[in-house]
Order: structure tokens, then sequence, then C-alpha cells
């Protein structure tokens, strides 16, 4: 009789909702869900997963942050940006690409006679062929100019600084303000989603607080004229959401991206011109 009992986790992800779901190719969300012959069926059969293997991007949302970009130009060289619920790193690999694909990647080292020296031997490396880890604290909140934030722990990026941390508590903004050096930013993205129960509508209110929490984090720390992009599941309240956000931006749209799942209830308000 034990052999037929399911643990909570068991049961959640056999809900039709959680295999519905658009999950990231390269790091399920749930433990054993990996296992699950259907996920692996699908991520076999899933174009922008191969493309995504082939070119070593960490997750196949990467292609919905470029297909965003290619319609609204939100990435420039020198750009900075914040990343907020980052994990595995596909949308930070995608900020990095147009943020130090034109230049050199930004290194303010303090100038100490140590930090002269170091810099004399690593300045000049482009971000394509400078994979070497930031050596301290320090260099990590000064060199980049992406931050990235999740819960989950990141393999480092180089010129992102992961910040591992709630995106929701108090603190999180503190931090990031301290981070930022006090200035603000030119770019937010928020992929972040919450943990999925299986109910639709618990789903949607869900994500829609955490578009609420990323839209004031963004009120904070968003240059004018800055632009601000983040997920949200169709559900009702978006429509309300949308309403607030144009009081706050000058252009808002509504984008689902060719690499969303067609079954998948997501999309992204891609935001522009913050007043
Ligand atoms: C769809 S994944 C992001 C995928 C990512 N954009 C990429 O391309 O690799 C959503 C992420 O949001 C993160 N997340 C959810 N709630 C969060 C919170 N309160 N603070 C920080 N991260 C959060 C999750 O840990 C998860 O890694």
């Amino acid at each position: 009789m034990a052999a037929t009992l399911r643990t909570p986790l068991q049961a959640l992800l056999s809900t039709p909702h959680v295999v519905r779901r658009g999950l990231s190719s390269t790091r399920p969300w749930y433990g054993s869900y990996s296992d699950s012959k259907r996920w692996l069926r699908r991520q076999h059969k899933d174009v922008y997963v191969r493309e995504a293997q082939r070119q070593q991007l960490r997750a196949r949302s990467a292609f919905k942050l470029r297909e965003i970009d290619e319609k609204y130009r939100l990435i420039f060289p020198g750009a900075r940006c914040i990343d907020c619920g980052a994990a595995p790193g596909g949308w930070s690999q995608v900020l990095a690409e147009g943020v130090y694909s034109r230049q050199q990647r930004p290194l303010k080292r303090p100038q100490t006679a140590d930090s002269n020296q170091k810099d004399s031997t690593s300045s000049h490396k482009s971000s394509q062929s400078d994979n070497s880890l930031p050596t301290s604290l320090h260099e990590m909140e000064t060199a980049d100019s992406i931050w990235a934030v999740d819960l989950l722990p990141m393999e480092p990026i180089s010129g992102v600084t992961v910040c591992q941390m709630d995106f929701t508590l108090p603190q999180a903004k503190a931090r990031l303000r301290a981070l930022l050096g006090g200035e603000l930013v030119d770019l937010i993205v928020s992929d972040m989603a919450p943990s999925f129960t299986g109910t639709h509508s618990i789903d949607h209110i869900r994500t829609m607080n955490l578009c609420e929490d990323a839209l004031y984090f963004a009120q904070d720390l968003l240059r004018p004229g800055g632009a601000f992009v983040c997920k949200f599941i169709m559900g009702g309240t978006e429509r309300e959401f949308k309403l607030l956000l144009q009081t706050k931006y000058t252009k808002v749209r509504v984008f689902k991206p060719k690499s969303s799942r067609a079954d998948s209830s997501e999309a992204y308000f891609v935001c522009l011109g913050k007043r």
C-alpha cells in the first residue's frame, strides 16, 4: 500500500498545469520532473532547446529576450542592466552579448599600486576572451554593467555580477543600490516566475505580484527614459496592471515571442521611456 502513496511534490508534478508550463531547457525546476518521459520527449523535439545547446546558451528562454530585443532594441553597448530571476543565466548571456559585444569590457578598478599591476596584465582582454572570474568582491562590484538576481545559485558569466537573494525582500533593493554605487540603470528585465502550484488562478496572481515588485523596483533603480520588461501569465488582472504601467512609461506593449511555447499563457510587458 505504501508504494502507492505520493509525496506532495509527486502530486504537484502530476497535475496538468505543471506539465503544461514552459520550463527552462537546461534546468528543470522541480527535482524529479526531469525524469518525466513527457518532459524529455518535448525537450528532444523542441528546436529552441537544440539551438540553445548548439549556441551554448543556458536556457531556451534566451531566444525570448533575443526576440524582444530584435523588435524593441533595448540592449546597447555599455548599457547598465539588471536581470531579475536570472538563473540559470540565458537572459544574462543575451544581455552580455549586447552590452559587451562592440566594446571592451569596462574595467573600472581602483587605481592602487596593486590594481595597476593587475590591470597591465588583464584590462585589454575582450569580454569574449575573458572568462576569468573576478578576483575580489570589489572587482565584481565595479567591473560589470549587468547585475543578475535570483533565489537560486547561478554559474558565473563574465561581466555579470550574480546576486543570490530573494528579490522581494526590502534588503534586496538596498543591496543592489549599494552594488550600483548610487547610479541608475538603463534596462531592467524580469523573467521571474514563482514556484507553480498547478492552479492557474493562483499562479497568475503570484506572477503578477512579482511583476508589481519588479515595477516598483524599477521605479527606484531605472533612469528616466529607461526600459523595463517583465514576464506575466495571462489570467485577467494583467489588464489592470497594464494601466498602471502606462502611468509610469510612455509606451507599453504586450509581446509574445515565437520562442515562447504556444501552450504557455506567458507573455511579456515591454515598457519604454520611463517617465
Ligand atoms: C523562468 S526562470 C528564469 C530563466 C532565465 N531568464 C534564463 O534565461 O535563464 C525564473 C526564475 O525566477 C526566479 N525567481 C522566482 N522568484 C524569485 C524571487 N522572489 N527572487 C529572485 N528570483 C526569483 C526563479 O528562481 C527562477 O530561476
